[in-house]
């Protein structure tokens, strides 16, 4: 192994404390009862099914109390009751999340109605759920639940819900005061995605009105990282509590030098913490994205063979991945093994995974962008924030001291901005307008904390009249389509495809390639069987491109009586194929409430493509030419060169299509098209009229 990745030069644990003009409520609390000797006692994770959960209840009642929150809760319970609005700032790991919902329910702060405590992140949503429930000795959807897209673990009982910042956003559709809640705890705030900077406002606004009526809704936003001021500012210069102290140390590393391949990296340094660290010390590493997980984890598991130390147990963790197969993440394991957890950014906030003592941060994330112009989206890998590098060290020392690795320099970490760009200032807006439109509300004046650029908002309001959500982008009323397409928990082009289905006669097949598509890769190529694997994989290739193949491998899938064994013998995902089965049975029951007649294209698979070219018509890319290495070159609607990925099927097809439909455009070292179908460039004209029309003008 190469020793220059060996070399971390230590540097001070220094948080940046982000310090900030407003008046703050200084909780300090006495450190020194955090006993570091409570190290060593046994803390289980989560199990998968909260009834195999084994922890000894004295034992979680002790934790509890070594917590920073737990020994200033009268104080903090103090001042939530003098404000409705406040923001509550401590360090990660200091019990904000897991304990003020519990102090609140506690002292029945709540009354009659519930509290919700909002996370950016399903896992985040769920494991928190297990783990208050489990502190407070309920069944999991009793008086504690939790509720995510496509998984609603609640009862009418449920007093502290735990939901993903979208959950709330749906419900404010049905209603914009939520009434449901009187305490809406807003974390993360960090985050700054477009559901969060929402919510802040629908919030806002709900409490308004909801003093109006005489009904309280108390509001508290809280972070390890967040921007204080600006959150001040917003929420009309409301109190802030500033916790201090945390659990346990995490000292920081840095490279000394500057890693040219990030993913090489990654596997140089688990190898070497791995040989000089004791078993017990399980591994948390960041990376972007399921392939790149894949294939360090493939890597890791090829050069643990020969390499001295533990035995390891390699564990993904990516959104695409099913709830239940996340929360193996979660499981013990055996005494002796060591654990390392390769994740997305999903791991970085809020979430515990005992035992995790050291974090591996190759300081990156795959951000979207978008062009307004074409309203074409795209992936690419950037460093992320400060806030995020801290969140992620954060994740060590929660359970016992720890440490975090950066594979990035000091003098990058200082170089970076400390707060990530919010979503809002870098994404489509379709999806939130849509949402605002469909509550009622007027998106001109509705209250953001950054308001993207009138332009944003205007592109995002002509793509959905070209959607067909709206009439009138400049005074945009609800269209029937629309309404309908705000049943569906998924994004306006795809709820758009699946509404249009009928028209094309092929509902059938979109709800099932909807569902593939909103699952994650189906395909398991290990790389040492890699040959194999694609030579089995011919057997679904449609030469219309990676849809229809998609689609194959579904119907097979749905047909295969052994799933288990018949995914194995054909290199396929058997959890992403299930969970996609399971996507589908939700979107078609949807249909059923909305009467859509299910009918079948056949074989005539071009009323398909044309049918996901009626939601997806951003994503098309023409033909420019060949260049000499033979692979196809496509220009993007918004002028952006790109090839075909790679794992396409069509990414040999000579003579390369004329023109494509693609699903992501990924942008990595290079630019590449992800996951495409070869369509005929009038198609463009005959679904999508007028945003052909504004394409042409523009290209
Ligand atoms: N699933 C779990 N298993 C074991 N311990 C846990 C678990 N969840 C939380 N804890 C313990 O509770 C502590 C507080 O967690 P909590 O999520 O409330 O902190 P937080 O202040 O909200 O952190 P962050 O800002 O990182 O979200 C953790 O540091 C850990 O010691």
């Amino acid at each position: 192994m190469d020793s220059k990745y060996a070399s971390y030069g230590k540097a001070k644990d220094k948080r940046n404390n982000f310090d900030t003009k407003a008046k703050r409520v200084k909780l300090s609390i006495d450190n020194k009862n955090n006993n570091p000797q409570k190290e060593n006692k046994h803390v289980n994770g989560l199990d998968t099914e909260i009834s195999h959960y084994k922890e000894n209840p004295d034992d979680i009642k002790e934790m509890r109390k070594l917590l920073p929150v737990y020994a200033v809760r009268h104080r903090i319970l103090e001042e939530i009751r003098k404000h409705d609005t406040m923001i509550i700032v401590g360090e990660t790991g200091s019990g904000k999340t897991t304990q003020i919902p519990q102090i609140l329910h506690e002292h029945r702060l709540e009354d009659t109605a519930a509290i919700a405590v909002t996370q950016p992140r399903r896992v985040a949503a769920i494991t928190l759920a297990l783990r208050v429930a489990t502190e407070m000795s309920a069944d999991i959807g009793s008086f504690v639940g939790y509720c995510v897209r496509f998984e609603d673990v609640t009862s009418p009982k449920t007093k502290v819900i735990y939901l993903t910042d979208g959950m709330l956003l749906r419900e404010a559709i049905m209603d914009p005061l939520l009434m449901k809640y009187s305490i809406i705890v807003l974390d993360e705030a960090h985050e700054r995605t477009v559901n969060t900077d929402v919510l802040f406002g629908i919030v806002k606004l709900a409490q308004k009105e909801r003093k109006l009526r005489g009904s309280k809704l108390k509001v508290i936003v809280m972070s390890a990282t967040m921007d204080v001021d600006t959150f001040r500012n917003y929420f009309d210069n409301c109190a802030v509590i500033y916790l201090e102290g945390r659990t346990y140390p995490v000292t920081i590393y840095h490279t000394k030098l500057k890693q040219e391949d990030y993913q090489y990296a990654v596997v140089c340094a688990i190898f070497q913490l791995h040989a000089s660290t004791p078993a017990d010390h399980d591994f948390l590493v960041f990376l972007t994205g399921q392939e790149e997980i894949e294939t360090v984890m493939a890597n890791i598991k090829q050069i643990a063979k020969e390499s001295p130390g533990p035995q390891i147990r390699v564990c993904p963790l990516y959104a695409g991945l099913p709830a239940n197969k996340q929360l193996v993440v979660w499981k013990p394991i055996p005494p002796g093994m060591r654990k390392i957890v390769l994740a997305t950014n999903i791991a970085e906030a809020s979430v515990t995974i005992p035992k995790i003592k050291c974090v591996i941060d190759t300081g990156v994330v795959k951000e979207r962008s978008w062009c307004r112009v074409t309203g074409a989206e795209r992936l690419h890998v950037v460093p992320c924030s400060q806030a995020a590098c801290w969140q992620r060290a954060g994740r060590a020392g929660r359970t016992a001291p720890g440490a975090a690795y950066r594979l990035y320099t000091a003098a990058d970490f200082a170089a970076r901005p400390q707060h990530n760009t919010p979503e809002i200032l870098r994404c489509p807006l379709a999806a939130t307008l849509l949402m605002l439109i469909a509550t009622g509300m007027d998106p001109g004046t509705f209250p953001l904390i950054d308001a993207p650029s009138p332009d944003s908002v205007q592109a995002s309001l002509i793509l959905l009249k070209e959607l067909g959500a709206i009439e009138n982008e400049n005074n945009p009323k609800l269209k029937a389509l629309g309404k309908k397409m705000t049943a569906f928990p998924i994004d306006p082009k795809y709820s758009r495809v699946i509404i249009s289905a009928p028209e094309y006669g092929c509902l059938d097949e979109a709800l099932s390639l909807v569902a593939v598509m909103s699952s994650e890769n189906i395909f398991h190529t290990p790389l040492h069987k890699r040959e194999e694997a694609l030579k089995v994989k011919q057997k679904f290739v449609s030469p219309l491109g990676d849809h229809v193949t998609l689609l194959n491998v579904f119907k097979a899938f749905c047909k295969a009586p052994l799933k288990k064994q018949w995914c194995k013998e054909n290199y396929l995902n058997h959890r992403n194929l299930s969970y996609a089965s399971d996507i589908r049975a939700q979107l078609f029951a949807i249909c059923q409430r909305l009467n859509m007649e299910v009918t079948s294209c056949g074989t005539d698979l071009d009323q398909l493509l044309k049918c996901l070219l009626s939601g997806l018509f951003t994503n098309c890319a023409w033909a420019r030419g060949i260049v000499t290495s033979g692979t196809g070159r496509y220009v993007t609607a918004s002028g952006s060169g790109a090839s075909i990925h790679p794992a396409s099927v069509l990414h040999l097809k000579r003579p390369p299509p004329p023109a494509l439909l693609y699903t992501e455009l990924l942008q990595t070292k290079r630019a590449y098209l992800v996951t495409v179908s070869a369509i005929q460039p009038h198609w463009l004209h005959q679904v999508a009229p007028d945003y052909a029309r504004r394409c042409r003008a523009n290209r």
